[in-house]
């Protein structure tokens, strides 16, 4: 659901079509469709010197917001907050007269966030995550509620394995009116609960993410308890089990900071269940085969441990480069 106003659709831009801005004269070579919203259509294009995404809007008022904030998210040189913009033109459609917006970004290569997790584990679910949070964190530091979080605007990419936040149709300054979201990542959808920017209306959106991933197919509030639903629904999957805590906390609205919800899960996951097993084992008196068992068990955590540590270390380059 968005609650942006729609108008008048353009036609569809077929491959080989040049663009020509009619301000800054570039031109553009059209390669494919990507997508189509409320706001505009986003296609694939060649420019003289790369590949780009160009939106073309269905209004001048809905582009020149998007406009406002990928400007502000691209003064920031050190971190990529959603795709760097290029440059703002109007097309003059053939035969019809009728004058387009449109603004050239970075073409962002990738899958989406639930493609790549098809057939992935909590490792990567983590990796994933992770990196989701640090770029809100950049995000809410600037003033920023992404909103429309879902797994279409969040593309990992092909090269670096990094995450990357796409459509900042819903991205709203922070104590405003959530200007654009989708039902299913909805706080006020599942809770009731207000649909004002901050940083929990985001967290609440990651930790539905996360759950959509266990259950892609399952996914649906049901008549009830939905807090109590979204709960076991964490709690049955070993997938989501690692990462129950801080899951919970983001339902719950409890982290002032996407950090915090990251801290949390770091340091949770792979913890609980291990050593609760550990535990009662040592309060009975073990026979040989158990304490083989036993020995085991710690290898296979050291392992698991060693595991994690690798994941770290990995997703800490990864963040250097
Ligand atoms: N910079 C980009 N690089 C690669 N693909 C993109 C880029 N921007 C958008 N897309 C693709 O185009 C699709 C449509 O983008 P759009 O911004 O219109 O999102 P939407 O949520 O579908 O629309 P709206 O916000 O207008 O309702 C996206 O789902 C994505 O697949």
């Amino acid at each position: 659901m968005k609650t942006t106003n729609s108008s008048a659709k353009q036609k569809l831009l077929t491959p080989g079509t040049v663009v020509t801005g009619k301000w800054n004269r570039q031109h553009y070579s059209i390669v494919r469709k990507l997508g189509e919203g409320i706001t505009g259509a986003v296609y694939l294009a060649h420019s003289t010197e790369r590949k780009v995404a160009i939106k073309f809007g269905n209004d001048q008022m809905s582009i020149a917001q998007e406009v406002n904030v990928l400007k502000e998210l691209s003064k920031v040189q050190d971190t990529c907050l959603g795709p760097y913009l290029y440059e703002v033109d109007d097309y003059v459609e053939a035969g019809s007269k009728s004058i387009v917006p449109f603004y050239v970004m970075e073409y962002i290569q990738g899958v989406d966030f639930l493609r790549f997790m098809e057939g992935k584990g909590s490792e990567w679910l983590s990796v994933v995550v992770l990196q989701l949070l640090d770029q809100l964190q950049g995000l809410h530091d600037r003033g920023w509620i992404f909103g429309d979080i879902k797994p279409e605007n969040i593309i990992v990419t092909k090269n670096a394995t990094s995450v990357r936040l796409l459509d900042v149709g819903g991205t709203t300054k922070k104590d405003r009116a959530i200007k654009e979201y989708t039902e299913l990542y909805d706080r006020g959808y599942w809770l009731g609960e207000s649909r004002k920017a901050e940083v929990s209306y985001d967290l609440f959106s990651v930790a539905i993410l996360m759950i959509h991933c266990a259950y892609p197919q399952q996914l649906r509030k049901q008549p009830g308890k939905p807090l109590a639903q979204l709960k076991k629904m964490i709690e049955s999957s070993e997938q989501l089990k690692p990462f129950k805590k801080s899951m919970i906390g983001a339902l719950h609205g409890h982290y002032i900071q996407a950090g915090d919800m990251k801290q949390d899960l770091l340091r949770t996951q792979y913890q609980t269940e291990p050593s609760s097993t550990l535990d009662r084992h040592s309060n009975t008196r073990m026979s040989r085969a158990k304490k083989q068992k036993k020995r085991h068990g710690y290898t296979e955590l050291f392992l698991l441990m060693t595991f994690v540590g690798l994941l770290i270390t990995l997703y800490l380059v990864l963040q250097m480069l």
